[in-house]
């Protein structure tokens, strides 16, 4: 028995997604909630001949709190997308309040569940969720996941096309690293299973970083103000939820990468900052999940001068982007104690 829980489940990336994990057969049980029309996307998976009881709840009446009862994995779309124009970044002042909220729901509610954050921006929203946790005494760093996936998706798709053969792009493994924004974002191709033309020019190979760097802008440009990647998102968001509910029931030797808390695995972080030469707090890289969350953090392995001083780039501007979620939960509860105990 394993319950899925969706918040956002009414949103662009919410909808898909809740479809595909109703059409997934280790799901029992199917949790949606949004502000918005959760009863209704509820009621139209429920006629779909899988498993998963599913059942939808809008805020009034404790719905957060009867979505997350019993919830064993708990996926966070919820909050704005970007416009042509603006970074990750912008989106911070919106959406690190909307995952502070559902954060305090879950630790609340389903403390021992794994939660996969979805929502922008990934490099801050995920300590949001961990300083939460932490606040509340419930904070198990092995539980607390964000999700990169989707840049995982775009290295396999667009070192396919350099390959000229998008027939294997599914085969294609491509260890994408660092966070989920920009520059932050450190493809390392190198390491690629299908290795990439000995003859790729300099240009070439950097244009290939970048469209992996920026491919979420690619989207967001081309919707042209309609948002950013909901599709693929949802493609990649359930492929993550998939291996997460099959290291759950028991399975073993699932490897993911995602964006996590490094104290996850004590031994696998210290190995990383070796590598890296720098303490962070998280990171993405390939994991290994079991039954209870993260079993181990994978080393980097060897890296060229190229992606070395890639990974130069994006830890600065990933430790920073790391500070500003957990400030922000600080100023949010040093304002609330000001405030009286009711407010959080
Ligand atoms: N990690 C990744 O690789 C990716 C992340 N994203 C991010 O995912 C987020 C969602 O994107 P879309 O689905 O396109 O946006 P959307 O606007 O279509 O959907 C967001 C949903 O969240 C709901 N929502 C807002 N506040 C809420 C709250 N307090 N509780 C519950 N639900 C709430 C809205 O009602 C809406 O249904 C954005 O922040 C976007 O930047 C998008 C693509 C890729
Ligand atoms: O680009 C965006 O804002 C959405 C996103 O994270 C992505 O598509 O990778």
């Amino acid at each position: 028995m394993v319950k899925a829980v969706v918040l956002g489940a009414a949103g662009g990336i919410g909808q898909p997604l809740a479809l595909l994990l109703k059409c997934n057969l280790h799901i029992t049980e199917l949790g949606l909630y949004d502000i918005v029309n959760t009863p209704g996307v509820a009621a139209d998976l429920s006629h779909i001949s899988t498993p998963a009881k599913v059942e939808g709840y809008l805020p009034p009446d404790d719905g957060l709190k009867k979505t997350l009862t019993g919830a064993d994995v708990v996926v966070i779309p919820a909050g704005v997308p970007r416009k042509p124009g603006m970074t990750r970044d912008d989106l911070f002042k919106i959406n690190a309040g909307i995952v502070k909220d559902l954060a305090t729901g879950i630790a609340t509610t389903a403390p021992k569940a794994m939660v996969l954050v979805i929502s922008n921006p990934v490099n801050s929203t995920v300590p949001i969720v961990a300083e939460v946790f932490k606040k509340h005494g419930v904070y198990d760093p092995k539980r607390i996941f964000g999700v990169t996936t989707l840049d995982v998706v775009r290295a396999s798709t667009f070192v396919a096309d350099v390959l000229g053969d998008v027939r294997m792009s599914k085969q294609i493994v491509v260890p994408v690293v660092g966070g989920h924004s920009g520059v932050t974002i450190v493809p390392l191709l190198s390491q690629s299973s299908h290795p990439l033309p000995p003859n790729l020019s300099t240009s070439d190979y950097q244009k290939l970083v970048q469209r992996v760097q920026f491919g979420g802008d690619e989207v967001v440009k081309a919707k042209d103000g309609a948002g950013s990647a909901t599709l693929s998102m949802a493609y990649a968001g359930a492929e993550f939820a998939d291996k997460v509910v099959r290291a759950v029931k028991g399975e073993k030797g699932i490897n993911v990468p995602s964006y996590v808390p490094l104290a996850a695995d004590p031994a696998g972080a210290a190995q990383l900052t070796k590598d890296l030469g720098k303490e962070l707090e998280f990171f993405s890289n390939t994991v290994e999940l079991g039954t209870e969350g993260v079993v181990r953090i994978h080393p980097l392995g060897p890296v060229t001068d190229k992606e070395r001083e890639l990974l130069q780039t994006a830890l600065p501007e990933l430790e920073k982007n790391i500070q500003t979620g957990v400030n922000y939960v600080a100023e949010a509860y040093k304002k609330a104690e000001e405030d009286g105990p009711a407010r959080l």
